[in-house]
């Protein structure tokens, strides 16, 4: 820092010998001095203002010197020093471990010296300790017992000391630990670390002054803390550079060119940084403060009668003199303090006015808040705003938004699973990927993906297997009642119970999967309702405290799912029982394999391209393959095809007296009449057939049958080996599919939309009122009945206006201050 400033603003008793006399003579005169008094008054002003910036974590520009350094560079020492008294900090064992701010106030009438210790915790200082030891005492204690809080090995947080001495300058300085290169033994490795960042941001705010300090004997090429200062401060334009123990240097100069050289300093900190070179007593043995500071002053004579007398030719006193010796440093530092409390008056003021305005609406906002607490119609308007707020988004959630991060608040298909609790499909043995499965979804893109899962779901369910006895009985009872469409009758039945049983389980899963998703709005809902306030103006009121109105919130939010669930499950189930029940035509209707509404399949787990949810449906070529009679799982490789092929109702001719036994004719009929179709198709039905015939289950039948007189078919018999039993099964499986496609194209994924989404748009927030709000006083303030939370309400106040009542103090201070500027 450049300097040629060494005007006296405040007297000391500790100054160098030449000025003993008039320093002395200054500070009798001091309180008869206008420009010491004024000084002084500025200089209490910012010691109260720091004070409440300590105690209130405020952030204020008061200009402050930080001392930095490496351990064991001097700084403690500085600083004692400058007070004009031992305190033993040195002495610490454990060094410097926590800041240190010491407020030094120059008081004439303080012979021995007054310090007290601002409270941890509030502005409020406590009683005044004289002795060393006992100041020694509190910083060591305070320090232990913080760190052994926070677990660290060094803290942040600051100790405020406030000594007044009628041999102090006024002065405010904060010591800092000292730079360590390895952690001490039994302390944390990152201990440097730390100490280097907390040191960093100590010394960071613009507005504080860095006094670096660095050991005489130590080099600058080979200085170890040069760089970390220069990433604080790149020009040295706020710091004053400090060379510690110049005694143990001063020996080795034998020349004026040498002592001169070494005083520039030049080429390592630039042409406009002049270091001060201080030497303080060796001497650690107990001494009066008087004798203390007689020494310090003795050192400051004997280091200049060096350089005059012991150097040859002395040192270019001119341009050096002012930056040698203690006193000269405190000299400056002190003037250069009061330059920078002069310099920042106006902006403090402006910065106070500022502060105490927040504070007194922050007041006047805290005083709305408790009379809020008991005020019903306004807690009912507030309470109805944040409901309407929370439905909107969810609504806006619904139509697709991306506000919160879905990557941090959406849920893949797994995970959707997993929290759930719902797991896999019932009944669906493939696990089922959706397309996007893999990407963190919420609203209603998670809520399509879940329709599409359960459509793939649905088309992978396979006809179960039906025994012979069942569809014996069946298939005879049919006939017995006569008429020729015993087999497609009995086959219709077989796939109605089919569904009813393995479809209405899905039904319901899906319908919990959607709940799910939507219940899971509300917590989104919430963040983006957060957000929103804190992006702009506050919309709504805070309702932060109001923990039981919340969870009536989210309790009815929760109701109004589940109800839906409830309601979904019971409208689809409708549609199951009207799509199997006998009236209906869905078993007999043939043209949604014709490429119309709904003329395509899924494959499960086939994604269409580009991941989108319009699906190309499966493949629905004529070499689907038909399941075999036995309803055995489908071949791996063909596994996805569930539904039966494309191919036109096959009708067959049923003979007067059915049964199961007959090698019939019918059977051949609709195998021939398969392959007619098969061959349109690309010969599916041929393939079809043939495995269904060398199936390995078949093999008990036939030797049942004695080979010959088949009972549900002939496998030695190719293409005339089915049989009713393996016809009625196939028809079943044709049946099963008609079903489903109708339940899920035509009904399921309409009433899932119409049953979820346009009631969570249109009705919530009407919901949600009714059963919040529809009720009288007394029920409604259960909800605001918060044991405890106007009690911090109030304390909180409390605080705000104590805070309030000292920014106004320090702002009625600075408002004197600034007159005399
Ligand atoms: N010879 C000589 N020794 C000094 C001088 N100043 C301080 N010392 C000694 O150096 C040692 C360390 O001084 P401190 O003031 O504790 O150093 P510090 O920078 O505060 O150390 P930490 O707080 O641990 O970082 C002490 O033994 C002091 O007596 C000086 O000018 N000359």
């Amino acid at each position: 820092m450049a300097n040629s400033n060494t005007y006296l603003t405040t007297p000391t008793k500790t100054p160098s010998s030449r000025r003993i006399p008039q320093s002395q003579s200054k500070m009798q005169t001091q309180s008869h001095d206008p420009i010491n008094s004024e000084s002084r008054s500025r200089f209490e002003a910012y010691n109260r203002l720091q004070a409440a910036a300590v105690a209130f974590g405020e952030k204020l520009p008061i200009p402050e010197i930080v001392a930095i350094g490496g351990q064991s560079d001097g700084k403690s020492s500085l600083l004692e020093a400058l007070l004009g008294f031992r305190f033993n900090v040195r002495e610490v064992e454990m060094g410097t471990r926590r800041p240190l701010i010491l407020q030094m106030v120059h008081d004439l009438s303080a012979l021995e010296p007054r310090c007290r210790f601002q409270d941890e915790d509030s502005e409020e200082y406590g009683s005044t300790i004289v002795s060393a030891t006992a100041v020694a005492d509190v910083i060591r204690s305070r320090t232990e017992a913080l760190l052994r809080k926070t677990k660290t090995a060094v803290s942040p947080k600051p100790i405020v000391m406030r000594a007044e001495y009628a041999h102090c300058p006024n002065l405010t300085i904060i010591d800092t630990p000292g730079f360590v290169l390895k952690a001490k033994k039994g302390e944390p490795e990152t201990t440097p670390d730390e100490i280097l960042s907390m040191v960093k941001s100590l010394a960071s705010p613009p507005h504080r002054i860095l006094l670096f300090l660095q050991q005489s004997s130590v080099e600058w090429c080979s200085s170890l803390w040069l760089d970390a200062v220069r990433e604080i401060d790149s020009s040295f334009r706020r710091t004053i550079v400090v060379v510690s123990k110049f005694d143990n240097r001063l020996k080795e100069f034998s020349d004026r060119g040498e002592v001169d050289r070494y005083l520039s300093a030049s080429g390592y900190l630039g042409e406009n940084t002049r270091p001060y070179f201080v030497a303080l007593p060796k001497d650690r043995s107990t001494v009066s403060n008087e004798e203390f500071r007689r020494q310090i002053s003795q050192v400051d004579t004997e280091v200049i009668r060096h350089l005059r007398e012991g150097v040859k030719g002395g040192f270019d006193e001119e341009k050096f003199r002012s930056y040698v010796g203690f006193g000269s440093l405190r000299d400056f530092l002190e003037s250069e303090l009061q330059k920078r409390y002069k310099d920042a008056a106006p902006a403090t003021l402006a910065l106070l006015e500022q502060r105490c305005s927040e504070v007194t609406d922050d007041m006047l906002r805290m005083d709305m808040k408790i009379k809020a607490t008991s005020d019903v119609a306004h807690l009912r308007k507030a309470a109805m705003l944040h409901t309407a707020s929370i439905s909107n988004h969810v609504g806006a959630l619904i139509d697709g938004a991306a506000n919160p991060a879905p990557e941090q608040w959406g849920k893949t298909t797994e995970e959707e699973r997993g929290e759930s609790g719902i797991g896999s499909w019932p009944g669906v043995s493939l696990d089922i990927k959706p397309p996007n499965a893999v990407l963190k979804l919420y609203g209603g893109a998670a809520f399509e993906r879940v329709i599409h899962e359960f459509r793939c779901a649905a088309y992978s369910i396979e006809c179960p297997p039906v025994s012979r006895e069942k569809v014996a009985n069946i298939l005879l009872a049919h006939a017995g009642r006569g008429g020729g469409r015993g087999v497609t009758e009995a086959s219709a039945e077989i796939a109605r119970t089919a569904a009813r049983s393995w479809l209405a389980p899905l039904l319901d899963t899906a319908c919990d999967r959607l709940a799910f998703v939507l219940g899971s709005l509300f917590e989104i809902a919430l963040e983006r309702n957060l957000n929103q306030n804190s992006e702009y103006e506050k919309k709504t009121e805070n309702m932060d405290g109001y923990v039981g109105f919340h969870a009536a919130l989210r309790n009815c939010y929760s109701r109004f799912v589940k109800n839906l669930a409830k309601q979904c499950k019971q409208l689809v189930r409708h549609h199951l029982d009207s799509v199997t029940s006998p009236y209906s035509m869905a078993c007999y209707e043939n043209d949604y394999h014709q490429g119309g509404a709904f003329g395509s399949y899924y494959k499960p787990n086939q994604a269409s391209g580009g991941g989108s949810f319009c699906f190309e449906l499966s493949d629905t070529g004529g070499d689907e393959p038909m399941k075999d009679q036995e309803n055995i799982p489908p071949e791996k490789s063909n596994g996805q095809e569930t539904t039966p092929g494309k191919g036109g109702e096959t009708h067959i001719t049923v003979p007067e007296t059915p049964s199961p036994d007959q090698p019939c004719e019918i059977v051949y009929g609709l195998v021939k009449k398969e392959i007619g179709n098969g061959h349109e198709n690309g010969g599916g039905a041929r393939k079809r057939v043939a495995r269904m015939a060398g199936h390995r289950n078949m093999e008990p039948l036939r030797i049942q049958n004695g080979g010959g007189g088949v009972l549900f078919g002939n496998a030695d018999n190719g293409l005339r080996s089915s049989s009713a039993y393996s016809e009625i099964c196939s028809s079943a499986a044709q049946h099963f599919a008609r079903i489903r496609e109708v339940l899920v194209e035509r009904s399921v994924t309409s009433t899932l939309n119409s049953g979820f989404l346009t009631p969570c748009r249109d009705r919530l927030v009407v919901a949600l009122g009714l059963d919040l709000f529809a009720v009288n006083d007394d029920k409604f303030m259960d909800m605001f009945v918060a044991p405890g939370a106007i009690d911090v309400l109030q304390n909180e106040r409390q605080q705000l206006q104590k805070r309030q009542k000292i920014l106004q103090s320090c702002l009625t201070e600075f408002k004197t201050v600034a007159r005399s500027l």
